[in-house]
């Protein structure tokens, strides 16, 4: 297998068709709704919140809830089902989480979708909540991982999931590598390659996006959909504890592995870091969709679908070249 990051390659540019990068679609579907572009804020505590959920579903974007308030997703279904909005949870795969699946169809309480977010999802328990959540909530759309091998995506989709999440520890606040030496850090792009050769259904990408190409460029090598929790940082609408040091204003972006997110010191695979407060969500999803529309021209095309064929070349490392954005 050719091992490789998202640094690592430059794709490379077609005839452009369109008078007008503004004609390029950018949207996308996924599990039966459209969006505007294939980017989904990552469910974690510092990225997102119920406010934020709400305004990306009600603007035309993708979401995923996260599960660190499991007490509160009940009402939150209600509330965006009132609100005309569709729900988008993630569950983890303690018994308690069992037992919330059956508690939400005995109160007809149906999410449209639901990801299974646990670390390491090529797991038995992963494929037994699968088939828990299809059993009772036969109308949910189901997301699971994260997984890092073809074998993952099969075993998963076989059990029923309808998407899949790859990433093992490429994540800005991400240490398992370091703790475990384990997992797609350094090589996501190659990884994400790996595991759709061998999908059958969608996959999200999760982790290690650094830059708005590296969206373009997880397209191109099987990507339908990108999870980003970095790049979403600190923005003045996403919940992560907000701080000034020597005058300057940051925000607080942490592991759902960390000792933040867990209260104490087992099993930590993740750290905290400050990230420079840069304006509002809708600008960077703005830009985000310009840079795509960018994309898909010099792909040649008028849409996505123009992305996942361009060539590309391995530059290893050499792209950024001392230049910095
Ligand atoms: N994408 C990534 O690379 C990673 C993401 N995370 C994020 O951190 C959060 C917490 O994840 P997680 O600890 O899985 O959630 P949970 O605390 O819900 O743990 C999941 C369950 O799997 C068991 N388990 C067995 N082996 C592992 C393993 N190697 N890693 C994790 N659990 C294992 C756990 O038991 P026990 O705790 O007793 O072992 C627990 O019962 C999630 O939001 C997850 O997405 C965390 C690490 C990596
Ligand atoms: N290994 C860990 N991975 C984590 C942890 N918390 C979240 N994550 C993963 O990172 C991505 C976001 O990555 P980014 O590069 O865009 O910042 C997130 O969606 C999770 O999959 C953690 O504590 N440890």
């Amino acid at each position: 297998m050719e091992i490789f990051d998202y640094e690592d390659i430059q794709l490379i540019p077609n005839k452009c068709i369109v008078r007008s990068r503004k004609e390029v679609d950018t949207s996308v579907e996924f599990g039966g709704r459209t969006f505007k572009i294939p980017v989904v804020p990552a469910n974690m505590q510092t990225i997102i919140d119920e406010p934020l959920a709400k305004w990306l579903a009600a603007n035309g974007y993708f979401y995923v809830m996260h599960r660190f308030e499991p007490e509160r997703r009940a009402a939150f279904i209600k509330q965006m089902h009132e609100d005309g909005l569709f729900a988008s949870i993630s569950v983890g795969v303690k018994d308690e989480e069992f037992a919330f699946i059956k508690e939400l169809a005995g109160a007809q309480l149906n999410p449209e979708y639901i990801t299974i977010d646990i670390a390491h999802g090529h797991a038995q328990i992963v494929m037994d909540m699968i088939q828990h959540i299809k059993k009772y909530l036969p109308d949910a759309f189901v997301i699971a991982g994260n997984v890092g091998t073809p074998e993952g995506v099969r075993e998963l989709e076989n059990a029923g999931a309808d998407a899949t999440k790859v990433g093992i520890g490429p994540g800005k606040v991400c240490i398992t590598k370091i703790k475990t030496g384990f997992g797609t850090g350094g090589w996501q792009l190659a990884a994400l390659r790996w595991c759709a050769k061998a999908a059958r259904k969608p996959i999200i990408t999760d982790g290690g996006i650094r830059t708005h190409g590296d969206i373009a460029k997880s397209l191109r090598f099987g990507a339908t959909m990108c999870m980003i929790g970095s790049l979403f940082a600190g923005h003045e609408e996403t919940p992560g504890k907000k701080v000034t040091v020597d005058g300057k204003r940051y925000q607080e972006y942490f592991g759902s592995a960390s000792e933040y997110q867990k209260g104490d010191h087992h099993n930590v695979e993740g750290k905290k870091m400050l990230i420079p407060l840069k304006g509002h969500i809708a600008d960077t999803l703005k830009e985000m969709q310009e840079d795509l529309q960018s994309a898909v021209s010099y792909a040649g095309g008028r849409d996505l679908a123009a992305l996942t064929k361009v060539d590309y070349v391995i530059v290893k490392n050499s792209i950024f070249n001392g230049d910095q954005y």
